[in-house]
């Protein structure tokens, strides 16, 4: 929330209750009397920088970024909206455009490193972007999405691979594609103060076994989504993925928890709603079924590119406002 602007409705409004920075400006300070507000009292170690206008991350959290509390606060009022991002830019357009939660999805691999599927993606891949998307992102919450086999194996190893995260990119929580093997390690990651994102129903790192077809369709799968989705609540998660479930399951587990979900390919009945931003956009080759196109970005891309490529054939471009002359070197040769 930058100084001068109005709170906007929803998810937003719960921090900026606690520090609002429309009395305090963006810097922690009554922007009238120049008295410290509460967060900067409160934090009083949180460094300024001058002329930057970002934050550390303690400064980050203090004057009204959206909060892992604010999204568990919602299940049942306004829509979350989630959109993966994996740069800067993308997540700064997607801070002005209101988007509340930014996943930096090992979806990545598909979309940005150009594999064929997310297994490849690697720790280093998902921290390195998570802390482009966090140097983006003023207001969004920022999750990175632990890649396939980063978390599951040893239980210290998944605990350092999610504590990276945080420590380093600057991530205010991690997603898990969960299952029977993850309902520990979230209790686990909870209680040392890493917010834990489940993610049931199609989880695409076992895509060898389960391809990327539709997940909990029959009576006993749905029990067991169910299931889990009780013992992560249990575990304390503090928000669940649905992905490509039949909307009656997503809707019933949406009733049967308190945390919110975040539903893709999982019906209208979820608390949110996640798409990857490429599918939304307009930049992916293929989408899949349950995603909905807003934008034509490849075609704009390409004709911004192809336009680029005639003028600089022609001599168009450069033209002489694009150039500079120095005349004392006319002469030179
Ligand atoms: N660009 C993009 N968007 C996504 O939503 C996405 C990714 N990439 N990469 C990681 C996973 C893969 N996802 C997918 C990919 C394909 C289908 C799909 O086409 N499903 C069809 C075919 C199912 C089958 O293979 O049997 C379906 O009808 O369900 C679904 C989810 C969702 N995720
Ligand atoms: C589609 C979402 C839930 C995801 O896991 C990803 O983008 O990697
Ligand atoms: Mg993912």
């Amino acid at each position: 929330m930058r100084a001068g602007f109005p709170a906007r409705a929803g998810v937003r409004a719960v921090a900026v209750r606690e520090f609002d920075v429309r009395e305090f400006g963006a810097r922690g300070f009554d922007v009238r009397t120049g008295d410290r507000g509460p967060a900067r009292r409160e934090n009083d170690c949180a460094a300024w920088t001058a002329d930057n206008e970002r934050f550390n991350a303690v400064g980050r959290a203090a004057i009204g970024m959206t909060t892992v509390r604010d999204v568990r606060e919602k299940a049942g009022t306004t829509p979350i909206t989630m959109l993966t991002a994996y740069d800067a830019t993308t997540a700064a357009v997607a801070d002005e455009a209101g988007i509340d939660v930014l996943l930096v999805g090992d979806s990545m691999g598909n979309t940005d490193l150009g594999y064929d599927t997310t297994l490849p993606v690697t720790v280093d891949d998902v921290a390195s972007r998570t802390a482009a998307v966090a140097r983006g992102a003023d207001e969004a919450l920022v999750v990175a999405d632990m890649p396939f086999l980063s978390v599951g194996v040893e239980e210290a190893e998944s605990i350092e691979n999610c504590g990276r995260m945080l420590k380093e990119a600057d991530a205010d929580a991690v997603k898990l594609e969960s299952g029977d093997h993850t309902v520990e390690l979230t209790e686990r990651l909870v209680q040392l103060g890493i917010p834990v994102m489940a993610h049931l129903g199609l989880t695409p790192q076992r895509m060898k076994e389960t391809g990327y077809a539709r997940q909990g369709t029959t009576r006993d799968e749905g029990h067991r989504i169910l299931d889990l989705a009780r013992k992560h609540e249990d575990a304390g998660a503090f928000c669940l993925v649905l992905e490509h479930v039949p909307a009656n399951l997503a809707a019933q587990v949406t009733d049967a928890v308190s945390v919110p979900t975040i539903g893709i390919g999982a019906g209208p009945d979820c608390d949110g709603q996640v798409l990857v931003v490429d599918d939304v956009l307009g930049l992916s080759p293929s989408a899949p079924p349950f995603a909905k196109q807003y934008g034509d970005l490849r075609e704009q891309m390409r004709g911004a590119m192809a336009a680029y490529r005639e003028e600089v054939e022609s001599g168009a471009f450069p033209a002489e406002e694009h150039s500079h002359v120095a005349d004392e070197l006319d002469d030179l040769y």
